[in-house]
């Protein structure tokens, strides 16, 4: 590929690293996502081996929540990420929108988080960094997970603090060895946010963000009306002990989603 093969449109926001644009592969007419990446930023960041990582993943990773990394080329200041189209933007713009959402949509949203994340980790990857932004929506409604920005596979003791604070589970945060157990935290704060409208531990200060979240200080508002079903499966999962929290399985299992979940 080159860019030549492609028209490019309007731009659709930025990910980790560059701009990503609406683009056209120009003789099937196939609508992609096109970001671009300096690689003078790369050099600067140092991020040659993580960008590599990162594209390795994602090209291997086939799942219908998991946006997929058709391919990519270059040329002497620019390199050039091939991406699934996702139609209906990013998951954050509905939450917003709506202030929260419903628990069916919520439910669902959740049981597709837990299948993709169940088949990465059958491949020994652990996401880390899932947060609305980086949620999109296809044509359906359905969800894919778009950003690998700090997908790890599994071996890996890195102790960078990646991305918002919201969403760090506690070993995390105390900068302990995690494993696949965080992106279990992440589904809960998630659900949470969800159904709330915003992260459960949010606080004035990233200091306060941190205390909130080492204490588990978890409460739920009168409103919106929430099930008691949903508040069950978010405190089986924002458990301080990784082992203690529901696994993917369950998650899948449990009443509120086999009830919500379509
Ligand atoms: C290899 C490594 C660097 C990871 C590769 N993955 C990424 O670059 C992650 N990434 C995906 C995107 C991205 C951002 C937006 C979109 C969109 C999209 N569709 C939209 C519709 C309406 C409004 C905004 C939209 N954005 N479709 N696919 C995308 C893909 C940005 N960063």
């Amino acid at each position: 590929w080159s860019l030549a093969d492609f028209e490019i449109g309007r731009p659709l926001g930025k990910g980790k690293f560059g701009r990503v644009y609406l683009a056209r592969e120009a003789k099937s007419k196939y609508i992609v996502a096109l970001k671009v990446i300096f690689k003078e930023q790369i050099e600067k960041y140092k991020i040659h081996h993580q960008l590599r990582r990162e594209m390795e993943i994602q090209t291997s990773l086939r799942h219908p929540n998991i946006l997929r990394l058709f391919g990519w080329f270059h040329d002497n200041e620019r390199i050039f990420l091939i991406l699934e189209y996702a139609h209906g933007g990013e998951l954050y713009g509905v939450l917003k929108q709506n202030g929260h959402l419903t628990e069916q949509q919520a439910a669902t949203y959740i049981a597709s988080l837990s299948q993709a994340l169940a088949y990465c980790h059958g491949k020994c990857v652990i996401h880390r960094d899932i947060k609305p932004e980086n949620l999109l929506l296809d044509h359906e409604g359905r969800l894919k997970i778009a950003d690998f920005g700090w997908s790890v596979q599994s071996s890996n003791k890195r102790k960078t603090m990646c991305g918002t604070l919201d969403y760090l589970a506690p070993e995390m945060v105390e900068n302990r060895d995690h494993d696949y157990a965080v992106d279990n935290w992440t589904l809960g704060i998630l659900c949470y946010e969800f159904l709330y409208g915003n992260p459960p531990f949010e606080a004035e200060s990233q200091k306060d963000t941190f205390k909130r979240i080492l204490k588990i200080d978890l409460s739920f508002p009168l409103t919106p009306n929430v099930s008691e079903e949903a508040k069950n499966l978010i405190s089986q999962l924002l458990v301080k002990d990784p082992s203690k929290r529901l696994s993917i399985e369950k998650i899948m299992q449990h009443p509120w989603i086999v009830k919500n979940a379509d």
